[in-house]
């Protein structure tokens, strides 16, 4: 495929499809990244990071034993690191958590197929710094994590509990005597367990513990606690730490576990923000709201719905390549066999893709800044609207996770046999978004945190109070009554709300039902679980609906009509399939008749049509490098069946012509001698 200059050309098919794209795909790119600027800074930072002396491995790491694997994982997350500490100063720093660590987050695919060990020291251990130390505590552990002396991680889960955080059983009991915490696990259900990098990377960690003092426990607080020796990394004296074994994913990530034999560590090595110990153990709290300690995690909820959107891109990019590439079968006898792309089935399963990785991402920047108003607010010492964000943050997390996941396994069913490579980077990318459903809050747990907030706003409503924005539709849905149907989009939005109003509104009947028999509150909430997940759920999708059409108008304003036009079809697309996906819930909770359902699914299927000419295009505009897709079927230039007969060759198995198996018990099989 090379030309007699030794330039590769693109493959033919896909070369034609982006002759016939409609737009721009500059224009989209810049609309993804929040600008023209931050493209041109985004590609700045891949150029001097994507290197190849960086990134070239022999052999694939997947071929690798789990030992190698890990050890390759830290040798580049060490150059990696020297490297942005280096050169990153000439793009305006790492601001913490500006827009230029979300680019380096990307960019870090390239370099770990699976996962850093050092994530969730820049992912958890720096953010839990920054939102339970004091000014003070900063300035000690912030100038020593940032220049990785300390490198740490942030362990709460333990093998006895992950959801129910007052649970935990590790103890941190304060000692007046000698001004010191004594942490313990008093039993093997006590031992943290998952902690990325725990296993053998770190040498601090974020232990969220039980604090006891003058006799009382007071609850979970976390705390700094060193493990291993600077110097010799050796676990110190009174811990016990390891590696958790293999995973379906993460397997570079060294997850560990880790107990405490009474060991001692400092009073100030408790993040003191949130509530403090004084020097004779008075216990003194801080946090009027009572649930600031779980800030972090709402942080990496928000951070969580930015990684699959990307993620999601990903596997799209990958897929629609392939299938622009990928030729099979014939549609009328003696015909070419046709691009897979022009099968309609193949464009229901992927255009989904490139419109939900559109949804989640500009949710995503929508609720970055909405959790920015919110940080503002409680420097200002205002926490009021942190019920509303919780609720929100756990259901956007909870779905964002799950619909990345199903759509991602949905492009490597679209890709076929080749889909299963490793190469095809889909089963990795996979593995990675399905633990995002568990990890930070599992996905039913946290439909049920919004449910308990939409049980709480429908009473208000009912009581005449005012609502907060995500629920204000409460009010307007609170009567019975069928939504009046209109197919417009913002027709399909309102009926969204109403489906999501009229399954609260169930909900709330069937607890009072139950209640009414006999019940308690908790028994009758228990059993109207299946419904509360369900209403969080219709809840959810209504505001990534509503989300995604106000964002992708109001971004489109200045915007070309071709790439309006294409915005527009992709928005309309995602409103059409959920409308069609949630058929029941509209028959049940609005006007729609059997012709709207009719005209629903016509309009759907010419969308697919619209959009068949622009997919390439579309998940172009992505503009996911060669080396971040890490994948044989979705490389720029589709040469798919070079680049997987090129990874074949890699492959240990091939270095030699005859295995060794084959004297020690083929031949002996095959000769009667075994
Ligand atoms: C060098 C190379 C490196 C390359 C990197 C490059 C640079 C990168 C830079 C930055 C990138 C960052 C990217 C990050 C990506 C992410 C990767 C992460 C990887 C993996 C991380 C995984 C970590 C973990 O999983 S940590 C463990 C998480 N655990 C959980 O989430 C547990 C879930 N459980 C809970 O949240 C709670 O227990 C609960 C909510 C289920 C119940 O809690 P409870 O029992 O205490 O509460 P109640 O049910 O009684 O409710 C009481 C009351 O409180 C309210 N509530 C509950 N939670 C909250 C909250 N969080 N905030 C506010 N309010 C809350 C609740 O609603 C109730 O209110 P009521 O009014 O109803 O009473
Ligand atoms: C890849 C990966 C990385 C991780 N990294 C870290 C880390 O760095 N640090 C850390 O501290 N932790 C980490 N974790 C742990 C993670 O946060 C927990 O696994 C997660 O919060 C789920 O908790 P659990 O394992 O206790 O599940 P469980 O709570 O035991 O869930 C099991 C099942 O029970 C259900 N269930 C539980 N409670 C309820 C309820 N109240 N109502 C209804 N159903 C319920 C759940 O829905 C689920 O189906 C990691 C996990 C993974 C998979």
């Amino acid at each position: 495929m090379s030309d007699n200059k030794g330039v590769r050309r693109v493959n033919e098919d896909l070369a034609r499809e982006r002759a016939n794209c409609s737009f721009d795909v500059r224009e989209i790119t810049f609309l993804l990244d929040g600008g023209e600027n931050n493209t041109i800074t985004r590609k700045k930072i891949e150029d001097f990071t994507l290197t190849d002396e960086l990134l070239s491995d022999k052999v694939p790491d997947e071929c690798l034993s789990p030992k190698e694997k890990y050890e390759n994982a830290v040798r580049k997350s060490c150059l990696f690191g020297k490297l942005v500490k280096d050169k990153l100063l000439e793009f305006g720093g790492l601001e913490t958590f500006g827009p230029n660590s979300f680019v380096l987050r990307r960019i870090a695919d390239a370099f770990f197929k699976e996962i850093s060990p050092l994530l969730l020291h820049l992912g958890m251990f720096v953010p839990t710094i920054l939102g339970q130390c004091t000014a003070e505590q900063q300035s000690e552990w912030l100038p020593r994590a940032l220049s990785m002396q300390v490198i740490g991680t942030y362990a709460q889960t333990e093998l006895g509990h992950g959801t129910f955080i007052r649970g935990l059983e590790t103890t941190a009991t304060y000692d007046p005597e000698t001004e010191e915490f004594v942490l313990h696990s008093p039993t093997l259900s006590s031992f943290k367990w998952w902690a990325g990098g725990l296993g053998k990377t770190v040498n601090h960690c974020i232990v969220v513990a039980q604090l006891h003092t003058k006799g009382q426990c007071h609850g979970t607080h976390p705390f700094i606690v060193q493990i291993r020796d600077l110097e010799t990394h050796q676990p110190l004296p009174g811990i016990k730490v390891g590696e958790i074994g293999p995973k379906l994913g993460f397997n570079t990530a060294d997850n560990g576990f880790l107990g405490f034999d009474k060991y001692r560590i400092p009073r100030m090595n408790m993040m003191m923000k949130n509530a403090q110990i004084l020097k004779d153990g008075t216990y003194v709290k801080l946090d009027r709201h009572g649930k600031m300690t779980y800030g972090t995690m709402v942080f990496i909820r928000v951070m969580v719905v930015n990684e699959v959107a990307f993620n999601l891109a990903k596997a799209a990019t990958i897929a629609v390549r392939y299938s622009a590439v990928r030729r099979q079968s014939e549609k009328k006898p003696g015909e070419p066999e046709p691009q897979i792309l022009d099968y309609v089935t193949q464009q229901h399963k992927l255009f989904i893709c490139i419109a939900t990785a559109h949804a989640l991402q500009l949710t995503s920047d929508w609720l970055w800044r909405t959790f920015s108003g919110v940080v503002t607010d409680i420097k200002h010492g205002k926490t009021d609207s942190l019920p509303e964000f919780h609720a929100l943050s756990s259901c956007l997390k909870a779905i964002s996770t799950s619909d990345a996941a199903l759509l991602i396994e949905q492009c490597r069913h679209s890709c076929g046999g080749h889909g299963y490579m490793m190469s095809s980077n889909l089963p990795l990318i996979y593995s990675f978004v399905t633990a995002t459903r568990t990890y930070e809050g599992d996905y039913t747990v946290l439909l049920l945190q919004t449910a308990r907030f939409l049980i709480k706003a429908w009473e208000q409503a009912e009581a005449g109070k005012p609502l907060t924005p995500t629920v204000s539709y409460l009010t307007k849905y609170f009567k019975d009554g069928r939504v009046p149907w209109d197919s417009t989009s913002e027709g399909i939005v309102n009926a969204a709300y109403g489906v999501a109003a009229g399954k609260i509104s169930a909900c709330v009947k069937s607890i009072r039902n139950r209640v009414k028999t006999g019940l308690s509150y908790e028994d009758a909430w228990d059993l109207t679980t299946v419904q509360l997940v369900a209403a969080a759920e219709a809840h959810c999708r209504a505001v990534i609906c509503d989300v995604y059409r106000s964002e992708a108008v109001r971004l489109t304003e200045k915007s070309s009509p071709n790439v309006r036009a294409v915005m527009r079809q992709l928005t309309t697309l995602y409103l059409h399939y959920w409308a069609l996906e949630r058929i029941g819930d509209l028959l049940r909770y609005s006007a729609v008749s059997e012709e709207d359902v009719v005209a629903l699914q016509q309009k759907y299927e010419e969308l697919l049509a619209l959009i068949r000419p622009d997919a390439v295009g579309l998940v172009d505009a992505f503009d996911i490098r060669d080396e971040i897709l890490n994948s044989t079927l979705g490389a720029y230039d589709g040469r798919v069946y070079e680049r997987l007969m090129e990874e074949a060759l890699k492959s240990p198995l091939n270095a030699e012509p005859v295995n060794r198996s084959f004297h020690m018990y083929l031949k002996p099989l095959m000769q009667g001698k075994l």
